[in-house]
């Protein structure tokens, strides 16, 4: 398993150099990480194997886990709020187009890991329930003379509103899965729901399980990505379906250059401010910088074996959505 992380991880530097290069002159860069192809070579192969980036600060692989561990653990109370004051909402929006695209049928499996706080799996429940009961109306429609008795019976009675669909929101922190579990209560959410304390790198469950695989702001904060993607593969059935959501690459020079100074000038101010958490929203914006561009991570996701891998940027390419099945 060692080995098999070191060359997953090897190979994933290569693709990231000329953006981490490009982070190199974003302000606030400490990393010690080599400046140039010629320091990359000097490493020793054994130093390359085991670092990794929490933020801009290079860290062991076994250190980083815990670091972001600790950061979502301080954050989880504050994250929901945090998440509107620095998008304004938009977050809510992402997500949203996020379903449109999974566009669940009832009877959906979905795995949605890195869940934290639920909004991926509450925003499945409501779809699935809306999809059911469209399908529910069309099919009575269709049926001659139905009486009003069987029309009642069909919508007070409804033995599953979710047509059978299942939502396990895994995550590996359980402050974020407690206050998960809380929302979910106060909107109601009880049926199809699961939640499950696991490491998208090693997650708990059997092979050929889900129709559907959802990250969302999830797989930036994992250690050994291709590992994650592995995983992703190894759970969906045949035919099932891999989405992310994550902050990827602005293009627009100008728009670059003032969502930089909105990220590294107010983001943090607004952790201080509202979640008494500078560090955490600093390592947020770095870690944002040090996720591959679109190309690179759909070249990552197609190493991992998925097919027909695409990917939408959304917002001038702040984040985007990249899709790819099991086949
Ligand atoms: C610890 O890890 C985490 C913790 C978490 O809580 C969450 C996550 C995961 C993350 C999410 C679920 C989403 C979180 C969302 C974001 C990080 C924000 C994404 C950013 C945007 C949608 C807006 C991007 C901004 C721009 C394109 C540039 C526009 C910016 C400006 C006009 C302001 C430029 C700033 C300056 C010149 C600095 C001085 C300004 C001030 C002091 C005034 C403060 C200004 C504001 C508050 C304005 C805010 C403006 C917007 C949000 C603009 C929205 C408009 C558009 C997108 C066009 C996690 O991992
Ligand atoms: C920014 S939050 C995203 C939460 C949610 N998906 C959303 O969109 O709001 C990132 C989540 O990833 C989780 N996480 C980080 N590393 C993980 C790992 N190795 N396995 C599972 N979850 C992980 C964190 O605990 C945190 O809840």
């Amino acid at each position: 398993m060692a080995t098999h992380r070191s060359c997953a991880l090897w190979s994933c530097c290569g693709r990231r150099w000329s953006r981490v290069m490009r982070c190199c002159r974003l302000p606030g860069f400490r990393s010690s990480w080599p400046r140039g192809p010629l320091g990359a070579r000097h490493l020793s192969q054994e130093k390359q194997a085991t670092e990794t980036h929490f933020g801009f600060e290079t860290v062991s692989d076994k250190e980083k886990g815990g670091k972001v561990y600790h950061v979502f653990e301080s954050v989880a109370k504050k994250y929901d709020v945090m998440n509107d004051m620095m998008s304004l909402g938009i977050h809510r929006i992402w997500k949203d187009l996020l379903l449109w695209k999974m566009h669940p049928f009832p009877g959906t499996q979905l795995l949605d890991v890195a869940g934290g706080t639920g909004d991926i799996a509450f925003r499945f429940l409501n779809y699935v329930r809306a999809q059911h009961k469209r399908k529910q109306k069309k099919q009575l429609r269709a049926q001659q003379n139905v009486s009003w008795e069987e029309i009642a019976k069909k919508y007070h009675n409804e033995e599953d509103p979710l047509g059978g669909s299942r939502v396990v929101v895994c995550d590996i922190n359980k402050e974020m899965l407690k206050i998960g579990k809380q929302k979910a209560r106060a909107q109601g959410h009880k049926a199809g729901l699961a939640w499950v304390l696991g490491d998208a790198e090693e997650l708990p469950f059997d092979d050929d399980k889900f129709d559907v695989y959802s990250i969302a702001f999830g797989i930036r904060n994992v250690t050994h990505i291709d590992q994650a993607l592995q995983e992703a593969h190894r759970v969906l059935k045949p035919g099932g379906r891999f989405l992310c959501l994550e902050f990827s690459q602005v293009n627009n020079p100008l728009i670059s250059r003032l969502y930089d100074l909105y990220s590294f000038q107010v983001i943090p101010v607004l952790g201080e401010v509202i979640a008494g958490d500078w560090k955490s929203y600093q390592y947020l914006v770095e870690s944002i910088r040090q996720f591959p561009s679109q190309e690179e991570f759909k070249e990552m996701i197609e190493d991992a074996g998925f097919e027909k891998v695409t990917y939408e940027s959304l917002t001038s390419g702040i984040v985007a959505i990249h899709s790819g099945f099991k086949l």
